[in-house]
């Protein structure tokens, strides 16, 4: 089909804010369709740079030989145990690694590095982890993967605890641009009470998190099912999270409440932003 000038102008506009709006950066690739040549833009995950450059920084910025390392889950800490990795090779950096999931146990294996447990390494120098959004507290909502409470675990043993993650997820308030709600882990054969009390107590919509790749609901690690509390308007996060976890058969809320003082945010351009707590 032959396309005259201004409707391949109109399609590759209409290509080009369609790409943009989904958070898609461009780079230039020249393509030949048919019967004409032409520049199309590429998509490349805007997020992606960001997440690479958070990871690179807080590593290099934290990890120091013979430490015991907390590593956290998500897409983000891939990133992270690259760069560990590749520090390893060259700098033998001795380290001890504690997982957060069954996937950062994976991680952590086919990287080549030394898998430890907190039964035989308790104290924890340094986690670092990601994050589904930053406030201005540098409060935190995770468990967007599902791996929440080891998450915490970990966090709680570790002295110092860095989240990486790319600048969409940095907030004034919890809510603005995480709209999947609080995750919160339940136990199985409590999860309609849980439901039904989280919505008494707190309203919003306690949401059952269902699997995608099979029927029924999400089974985390831990073999627990997770509820995501969909909220509206501002709270108190202490009194929230202190009403949660007051609910039988709530093990574990996804609000990581003062536990971290330092945030590496990375832009799309690769540029890192360091949101601190003082003391
Ligand atoms: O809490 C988490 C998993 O339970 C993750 O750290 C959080 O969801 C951020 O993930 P990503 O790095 O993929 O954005």
């Amino acid at each position: 089909m032959q396309l005259n000038l201004v409707t391949k102008t109109t399609f590759y506009r209409k290509l080009l804010r369609t790409f943009l709006s989904q958070g898609f950066s461009l780079s230039k690739s020249n393509l030949t369709l048919g019967h004409f040549h032409t520049s199309l833009p590429v998509m490349a995950d805007t997020s992606e740079a960001g997440k690479i450059a958070a990871a690179n920084k807080a590593v290099d910025e934290n990890i120091k030989e013979g430490q015991v390392v907390g590593i956290g889950s998500g897409t983000t800490i891939v990133f992270a145990v690259k760069r560990i990795a590749e520090r390893n090779k060259v700098e033998n950096l001795n380290l001890i690694c504690i997982p957060t999931s069954f996937q950062a146990r994976q991680l952590i294996n086919d990287h080549g590095l030394t898998l430890g447990s907190l039964e035989t390494s308790p104290d924890i120098d340094v986690a670092i982890d990601g994050a589904d959004e930053v406030d201005s507290d540098i409060n935190l909502i995770k468990g967007g993967g599902g791996c929440l409470m080891q998450e915490k675990i970990i966090a709680s043993c570790a002295k110092e605890l860095f989240i990486i993650a790319d600048t969409r997820k940095n907030s004034e308030v919890l809510g603005t641009s995480w709209k999947k709600g609080i995750p919160i882990e339940v136990l199985p054969m409590a999860y309609r009470p849980v439901q039904l009390k989280i919505a008494q107590l707190l309203g919003g919509k306690p949401l059952l998190r269902m699997a995608s790749q099979k029927a029924g609901p999400v089974v985390t690690d831990n073999g627990n099912f997770l509820i995501d509390w969909q909220f509206e308007g501002k709270h108190d996060w202490y009194d929230v999270d202190r009403i949660l976890h007051n609910v039988p058969g709530v093990i574990e809320t996804g609000l990581f409440l003062n536990m971290t003082k330092t945030v590496y945010f990375g832009t799309p351009d690769g540029q890192v932003i360091i949101k601190s707590k003082k003391n």
